[in-house]
């Protein structure tokens, strides 16, 4: 495809411009027992990532979004929570130029999206934009992960079975798949999606959010399995009662409130307005 012919939704972007981000992403010689997991959202300077959770808030600049776009582009998926798919209706493929559909051959450079729905509660149809992106060949088929509601265990209404029959066929012919996972206490287990993702010959994922999945893994029992954070930081404050990045306090064993992690390696990289923060956690 020439580039006066590219989509209208490519980002013009020059890789060179985020070579600072190199390590901080997957050495592809090594072949961890769980893949790679970077975390990557934007937030306001109030850590805010969403004036509220119901809807889409702008707050990465041109550059950082064409950088957010690159970045999905280097790993092999995409991971979001089941309010973001509701409020947003993500694309989640990469749209930087040069990449399957925006120039680049056939799917090359799109990560697999993956929507995290526990209970079933993102209900799509063929216009999501993750299943128009496939359609356009611009985006691979999604994986969703439901909770395994189980034989006898069903709480679903035989309407909503129905329903949930034919989106499952939907999302099969545009090859997608539905994943069904155990649920502890009503929640899926980290390392049980990082397995599942593992078998379906996944390397590397990048988290983007929204708030509660973000908290969760951020959160002391979990931030082990984050290997990078990425947070582009716009010169905005969104103010109280939006969604914002916190994870749970964690404590000493006298009960004294301790930090809950720290990066390693931090480095501050300029990119148009905004600030973006890169650093280490786990492995
Ligand atoms: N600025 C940015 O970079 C980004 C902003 N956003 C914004 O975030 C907002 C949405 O955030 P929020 O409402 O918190 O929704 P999330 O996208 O975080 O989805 C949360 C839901 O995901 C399900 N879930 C599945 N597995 C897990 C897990 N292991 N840990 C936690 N949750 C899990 C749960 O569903 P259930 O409750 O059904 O069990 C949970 O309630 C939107 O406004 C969106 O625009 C989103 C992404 C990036
Ligand atoms: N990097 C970044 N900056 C922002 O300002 C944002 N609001 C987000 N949100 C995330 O991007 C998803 C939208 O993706 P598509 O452009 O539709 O592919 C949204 O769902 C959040 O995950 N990210």
């Amino acid at each position: 495809m020439a580039s006066d012919t590219l989509p209208p939704d490519a980002f013009a972007f020059s890789a060179s411009s985020c070579s600072f981000l190199r390590p901080y992403l997957r050495n592809k010689s090594s072949n961890p027992q769980r893949p790679f997991l970077t975390l990557a959202y934007a937030s306001s300077l109030d850590s805010a990532i969403s004036l509220t959770p119901g809807i889409h808030t702008y707050l990465s600049s041109p550059q950082s979004e064409a950088m957010t776009h690159y970045l999905r582009s280097q790993h092999d998926a995409v991971v979001v929570g089941a309010g973001t798919a509701i409020a947003d209706d993500p694309g989640l493929n990469s749209r930087v130029r040069g990449m399957g559909g925006y120039g680049g051959a056939g799917l090359e450079g799109q990560p697999r999206p993956v929507v995290l729905d526990p209970k079933g509660r993102w209900e799509w149809d063929s216009n999501a934009r993750v299943l128009r992106m496939v359609r356009e060949r611009k985006g691979r088929g999604p994986l969703i992960f439901w909770g395994e509601w189980g034989e006898g265990g069903d709480w679903r209404s035989k309407e909503k079975q129905r329903r949930d029959e034919e989106r499952e066929r939907l999302l099969k012919n545009h090859g997608g798949k539905i994943i069904r996972l155990p649920l502890v206490d009503g929640k899926m287990r980290w390392v049980d999606i990082l397995d599942h993702l593992k078998a379906e010959g996944i390397k590397s994922v990048m988290v983007e959010g929204g708030g509660t999945v973000i908290n969760s893994l951020l959160a002391a029992e979990h931030a082990h399995l984050i290997n990078s954070l990425i947070v582009t930081i716009a010169p905005t404050l969104l103010g109280q009662g939006g969604v914002v990045v916190c994870p749970k306090r964690r404590t000493d064993d006298q009960g004294n409130p301790i930090p809950v992690t720290r990066l390693r390696d931090a480095k501050w990289q300029p990119m148009g307005e905004d600030v973006v923060l890169c650093g280490k956690l786990g492995e």
